[in-house]
């Protein structure tokens, strides 16, 4: 195993460390009192057999006492184990979808969502397993074992030194085990994932594969990528379960022997018949264990695979955090000389690419599809950089924390002027509306609230309003009308609009559309841009759009 990944293990069971010492405790207890057991049931069988003095019923008192003792530490482990769990996995789950929602736009588009669910669900769940179940297990197992290995040696010194001869064996043997189980286990995961890519993906597009009449292409899909998981996990259980059969069959001719030489030891009297009870049911706590040993390494390896594609998540770039770099005023925003192309290498997208968007201006952005218009706006958001050239605002600056720009904090902060590049501290002065539906589940008033979660009911009003979305109003549920997902219940053009609304709720200056009337009729698309320009005063609009009318309602256009 690498450091790193022990490394990871360590860090994602800060919070849980006391609850696993606990539980490590307790089962450590249970050992205890279960060997107490042992020695006690021993001297009930010597002093009924004569073969040793004292009170039966003494020595049976103690037998239930340590019985009830051994059922509370069981009932204490699982509660523990339960609340670990919980604790454990809603703070990994935490830790990553923060990671996530916080990494560099671009670089989480190589992986694909079905997959990325898959890691945050599955593999949680597989490394909330180690630290609340495998490791305590291991570490409880391997104290039954040394404590029954102890006892054995006291009761007879010769038969475990033939336990120390199978050791370096046992070894050896686990190493192979642990590679051949790590490989099949990362095949398995990785088609875990295809399944989870193709079933999400089929889903998110039903309407177009209900209309390309390719239902049963997909299922068929779906069908390979399941019958390649059952190959693998059937290679990987016939796998496992030759070793495991190894190590109880070893076991078993263990317990066998044992049995024998316990018998013959007893014939010749030179051990007591409590003594030989005693020495099979250690035989049974040292089968037992080295037994769930084998049964705990597929879910170690399972779990060192999680942290392994965990980690690849996690290793994702992350974007520069830091104070708000908010603009009071509208700012000048200009573009000189920029060169970006999605990879090193590729074709640029924009050119040595120069232009001025002054505040107050309204530019239509025109271009044929792929020019690289999204692009443009991908780089005034900071979602990805240019390889040359820089992006600048330059106007009467606020400092505030970083998302808190609501009217409050910008009275107390001072403006200055200043000049700075784009970053992704620069996306508090735009209010963007991308391409497509991208609404949410929830109410109309939860979407408009993301917008900016401190609006009133009457900005609220008034944005819809502006956006020409008054349509809502008319709604048996109003603001408070449920959507599925995506806007579900609406139709595009309503859902546009209501993306609109959304945006014109955040606080920036700077508005671009992206082609955000595109779904809507030539009438409603004039009144919209005519309510933007008349209740947006002083903003700046970029205009991404391939509809003529659009461009005409622009004073300035941009051709890619
Ligand atoms: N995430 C991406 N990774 C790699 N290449 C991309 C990515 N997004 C877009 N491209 C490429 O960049 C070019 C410009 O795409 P962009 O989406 O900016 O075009 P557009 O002008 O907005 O097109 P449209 O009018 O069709 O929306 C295209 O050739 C496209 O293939």
């Amino acid at each position: 195993m690498k450091t790193a990944q022990l490394k990871y293990i360590w860090e994602v069971s800060h919070g849980q460390r006391g609850c696993i010492l606990l539980s490590c405790f307790t089962g450590i207890i249970g050992v205890a009192v279960s060997l107490a057991f042992i020695y006690a049931s021993k001297i009930v069988i010597d002093i009924a057999t004569d073969a040793a003095t004292g009170s039966l019923t003494h020595a049976a008192i103690l037998t239930i006492a340590l019985l009830i003792a051994q059922l509370l530490c069981s009932a204490a482990d699982t509660w523990l184990s339960a609340r670990m769990q919980v604790e454990a996995g809603n703070a990994l789950r935490h830790r990553l979808f923060s990671r996530l929602l916080q990494s560099r736009w671009n670089e989480l588009e190589r992986f694909h969502t079905g997959d990325i669910v898959n890691r945050v669900e599955q593999d949680t769940a597989a490394i909330v397993g180690l630290l609340t179940g495998t490791i305590p297990a291991f570490i409880v197992t391997v104290v039954q074992l040394l404590a029954a290995f102890i006892f054995f040696c006291l009761l007879d010194p010769s038969l475990p030194w033939v336990v120390v001869g199978i050791l370096p064996i046992f070894l050896l043997g686990s190493r192979f085990y642990m590679k051949r189980m790590h490989r099949y286990t990362r095949e398995i995961r990785q088609s875990d994932s295809r399944i989870q890519s193709v079933i999400q993906e089929s889903l998110q597009h039903r309407t177009v594969i209900k209309t390309l009449e390719q239902g049963e292409r997909h299922i068929d899909k779906l069908d390979d990528l399941q019958d390649a998981l059952r190959s693998q996990v059937f290679g990987r259980t016939r796998f496992s379960l030759s070793a495991r059969t190894l190590v109880a069959f070893a076991f078993s001719g263990g317990y066998l022997t044992a049995f024998l030489w316990g018998a013959a030891r007893l014939s010749t009297g030179s051990i007591t018949f409590g003594t030989m009870t005693a020495f099979l049911q250690l035989v049974g706590k040292v089968q037992r264990p080295a037994l769930d040993l084998s049964r705990l390494l597929p879910s170690f390896i399972n779990a060192l695979t999680a942290v392994e594609r965990l980690m690849e998540l996690e290793e994702l770039p992350v974007e520069t955090t830091g104070e708000s770099e908010f603009f009071v005023k509208t700012p000048d925003l200009q573009l000189k000389d920029i060169t970006f192309s999605y990879s090193p290498g590729d074709r640029p997208i924009l050119n040595h690419f120069s232009c001025n968007f002054p505040a107050g201006s309204c530019t239509a952005v025109l271009g044929e599809t792929g020019a690289g218009k999204t692009t443009l706006i991908r780089l005034l958001l900071a979602l990805t950089t240019p390889q040359e050239g820089s992006i600048t605002l330059m106007g009467e600056r606020l400092l505030v924390p970083t998302g808190n720009h609501n009217s409050s904090s910008a009275n107390t902060a001072l403006p200055e002027l200043s000049t700075i590049e784009i970053s992704p501290q620069t996306r508090a002065n735009f209010v963007y509306v991308p391409q497509g539906n991208t609404l949410f589940s929830g109410t109309i008033r939860d979407n408009l609230l993301m917008g900016n979660p401190h609006a009133t009911a009457t900005e609220m009003l008034q944005s819809l309003r502006t956006a020409c979305a008054d349509f809502v109003f008319s709604l048996p549920q109003s603001i408070d009308t449920s959507l599925n997902e995506q806007g579900g219940g609406l139709s595009e053009g309503q859902a546009q609009r209501i993306a609109i609304a959304r945006a014109l709720l955040r606080p920036g200056h700077i508005l671009l559309l992206d082609e955000a009337t595109s779904a809507l009729d030539p009438e409603t698309e004039r009144q919209l841009i005519k309510n933007l320009r008349k209740d947006c005063t002083g903003k700046t609009f970029i205009f991404i759009t391939h509809h003529p009318a659009v461009a005409e309602a622009c004073e300035a256009s941009i051709r890619l």
